[in-house]
């Protein structure tokens, strides 16, 4: 029998996503559907690529209209999700796919998001070591932010098999929708075409304490971020460039070991061919991530690059992902890593 899902927040950019991905799982019925601003508009005015929904009226986003379903999915900006969640029910499984149940650590979430912490929730990132484990069963999901799903199946692998110094590099560009729908006067489409430009330089992020909280828990010992992240002129995509020192002794052939071994059996993870490089135009609507790994013998460093869709295996996707192994499904159902080219 299919579960019955809400979605809160169904004319962001992450709802509309989860929406697509809902539409074409098996084990899925959609239920209420709602907005804050857009209450009361038809879908199909605000997603117009969901033809199927068009005709459905967004509800304002409130624990009753959200009550009866045995799914919630909260797609709402940051620091929205608690007050929701706490109104429903322990039965039902709530998936955040906000920030506001990732970090552990109160100090780094009230130190970058400038408000009191709500709690930590089992991490929706099943490719992490211990993660499924936490997720299966679960009534409470926090799926990870776009960047550290990029940045932490790129590095884990090297820290897991204790090759990499705990001091990581990472340059990551991601495209526009990471950003929200929302109007932001530096994201209009003159700023953004033809250019690309840094921003939350110099460890201000918010996304790094979450990279150093699952890097950190893999290595076994703190791991300090260095984290850059860039605006690219394109829609969806995050291409994560990583490094670390690598430790003495440490080879090519090791590095490629560890790599091949950590994803060996999992079914959304790519390691490509030697030779062969991620592009987020092949990861582009799917839920893959492709990734490839090298040894800089010169600079003593492990170069690892990672691409993924971050509205797909970045945010609705790994909900989805995350759902199916809460609800005791396959995990790849309603999933794909078939992409869109050219
Ligand atoms: N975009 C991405 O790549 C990623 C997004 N996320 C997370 O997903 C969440 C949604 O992001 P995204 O879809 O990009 O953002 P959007 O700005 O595109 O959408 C935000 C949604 O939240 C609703 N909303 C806005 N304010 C409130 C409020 N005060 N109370 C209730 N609902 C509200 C909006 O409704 P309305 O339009 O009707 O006003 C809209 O449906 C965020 O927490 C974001 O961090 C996570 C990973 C990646
Ligand atoms: C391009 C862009 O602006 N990206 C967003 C991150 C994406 C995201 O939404 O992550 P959260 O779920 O943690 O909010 C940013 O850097 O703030």
């Amino acid at each position: 029998m299919a579960v019955r899902a809400a979605v809160a927040g169904a004319s962001g950019y992450a709802g509309g996503e989860l929406l697509r991905l809902l539409l074409a799982h098996p084990g899925v019925e959609i239920g209420a559907l709602t907005g804050n601003s857009n209450a009361g508009q038809k879908l199909g005015a605000l997603q117009p690529h969901l033809l199927p929904l068009a005709h459905r009226v967004l509800e304002p986003t409130t624990p009753e209209v959200l009550a009866g379903h045995d799914v919630v999915f909260l797609a709402l900006p940051h620091g929205q999700s608690a007050a929701v969640a706490e109104r429903l029910g322990p039965d039902v499984l709530v998936v955040d796919m906000g920030a506001d149940f990732r970090l552990k650590d109160a100090g780094d979430w009230e130190r970058f998001y400038g408000s009191p912490h709500a709690g930590t929730w089992p991490y929706g990132l099943p490719e992490l070591p211990g993660a499924r484990a936490a997720l299966e069963g679960s009534k409470r999901v926090a799926v990870p932010g776009c960047y550290p799903t990029a940045v932490s199946l790129a590095l884990f692998p090297a820290y897991a098999a204790a090759l990499a110094e705990p001091e990581a590099v990472i340059v990551a560009a991601s495209g526009t929708s990471g950003a929200g729908k929302a109007a932001k006067p530096h994201l209009l489409g003159s700023e953004v075409m033809g250019s690309m430009s840094p921003y939350g330089v110099g460890g201000l992020h918010r996304h790094t304490p979450e990279m150093m909280q699952n890097l950190g828990a893999v290595a076994g010992e703190p791991v300090s971020v260095s984290f850059t992240p860039t605006l690219a002129p394109m829609p969806r995509g995050i291409l994560a460039t990583c490094s670390a020192k690598a430790k003495p002794g440490v080879t090519a052939e090791a590095v490629r070991a560890a790599y091949e071994k950590a994803f060996a059996d999992e079914p959304f993870v790519h390691l490509l061919p030697e030779g062969q490089w991620p592009a987020t135009a092949s990861v582009y609507g799917s839920n893959a991530v492709s990734v490839q790994v090298a040894y800089d013998a010169a600079a003593g460093r492990i170069i690892a690059i990672s691409a993924i869709d971050n509205l797909a295996k970045g945010t609705a996707g790994g909900a989805v992902q995350s759902m199916n192994l809460a609800l005791g499904l396959d995990e790849t159902t309603g999933l794909t890593t078939i992409g869109v080219a050219p």
